[in-house]
């Protein structure tokens, strides 16, 4: 089974939300507080989803908001040269800072992301920042769910969203659920259901889906799936680490998305790789199932990486993976 695209619009995808920084661990297999080096990518899970589709050849754009100094202008350099429209990337005059995410590979198993993201610029996106007439030129609008952590971001998000249904444009709600920033458990819950209601496709991991029901147990992909599709979604992606993935259809399909064996350096950067390649190969009328392979390799690739937005990798290295069929 295929999903529908709108042909006539001229980007592929439009991603709203955060680029920031991810500053790796250089020295790794040792714990943060014994790591002196760090190296430097443009990080921030919307801007990596960009960045992988647009490695993949992808037409890509950019709504987010980052700050006025050397490290937006870093941001918006690299996602530029990499060949993503940056017009719509909002310059922040208020003083606000870049996100940053501090990462710690203690092993290929053990990995933690330090976050510090008081004042971050993407936070302080306005509604009146978002351009109904750039959201109408894509097939895809790509939403993070850390974007409705806080007000104005979380408005200007809403607003994305309601464009883009006005306007035939998919919307490709991505969890993305990090605990910064948010107040309760409650509150993510209630702005992840209202969102992911309005979605055509929305993909989490099963944490991130049991964050969005407020469960404080693992949840169940039926009972999930069944509430959704009560609403807009068609499709829906769960995934379970290196256990692999399954995608649910609205008309009652499943299919199951293996992992494939990999020298894992770090865990990081598996969801944002994987969202990228799926939809790649989403937009490119690949069916559901060969797209769950191509999102499956992508990241076995990039976890066997130091970053997760330069790792990102090309269709050929995808296509030959998918090809060794070598799955765990
Ligand atoms: N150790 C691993 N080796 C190979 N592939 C992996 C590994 N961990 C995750 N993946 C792949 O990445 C996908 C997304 O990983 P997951 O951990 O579920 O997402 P996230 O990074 O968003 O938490 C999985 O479905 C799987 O295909
Ligand atoms: O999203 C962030 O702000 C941090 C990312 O840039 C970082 O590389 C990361 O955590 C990737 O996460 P994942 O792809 O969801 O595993």
């Amino acid at each position: 089974m295929t999903i529908l695209f709108n042909k006539d619009k001229e980007f592929d995808l439009i991603a709203v939300g955060r680029a920031c920084i991810d500053l790796n661990a250089v020295e790794f297999n040792r714990p943060m507080e014994e790591t002196i080096t760090f190296q430097k990518y443009v990080g921030g899970s919307p801007a990596n989803v960009a960045i992988g589709s647009s490695k993949l050849g992808l037409k890509a754009g950019f709504i987010g908001k980052i700050p006025n100094d050397q490290h937006g202008r870093f941001i918006e350099q690299y996602m530029s040269n990499v060949g993503i429209d940056t017009s719509n990337m909002v310059i922040d005059n208020d003083g606000h800072k870049v996100g940053l995410a501090f990462t710690e590979i203690k092993s290929p198993e053990e990995c933690s992301i330090l976050m510090y993201r008081e004042q971050v610029a993407d936070l302080y996106l306005e509604p009146a920042e978002v351009d109904e007439e750039y959201i109408k030129r894509t097939k895809i609008l790509l939403v993070s769910g850390t974007a409705l952590a806080q007000s104005p971001s979380r408005e200007a998000l809403l607003k994305a969203v309601k464009l883009a249904k006005k306007n035939h444009v998919k919307v490709i709600f991505e969890l993305d659920y990090r605990p910064y920033t948010w107040k309760s458990k409650e509150e993510t819950a209630v702005y992840y259901t209202q969102v992911a209601e309005q979605s055509d496709v929305v993909i989490g991991t099963r944490e991130e889906f049991d964050m969005m029901e407020n469960l404080d147990h693992e949840g169940v992909n039926e009972k999930t799936i069944k509430d959704l599709f009560e609403h807009s979604p068609e499709l829906v992606v769960i995934k379970h680490g290196v256990e692999g993935s399954f995608a649910y259809t609205r008309s009652g399909e499943t299919y199951r998305g293996k992992a494939y064996k990999t020298k894992v350096l770090k865990t990081f950067g598996a969801g944002d790789s994987y969202a990228s390649a799926f939809l790649y190969a989403l937009v490119s009328g690949k069916d559901i199932e060969t797209a769950l392979k191509y999102g499956s390799a992508s990241a076995s690739i990039v976890v066997s990486k130091h970053s997760s937005s330069d790792a990102m990798p090309t269709v050929e290295e995808i296509e030959k993976l998918i090809k060794g069929n070598n799955t765990i």
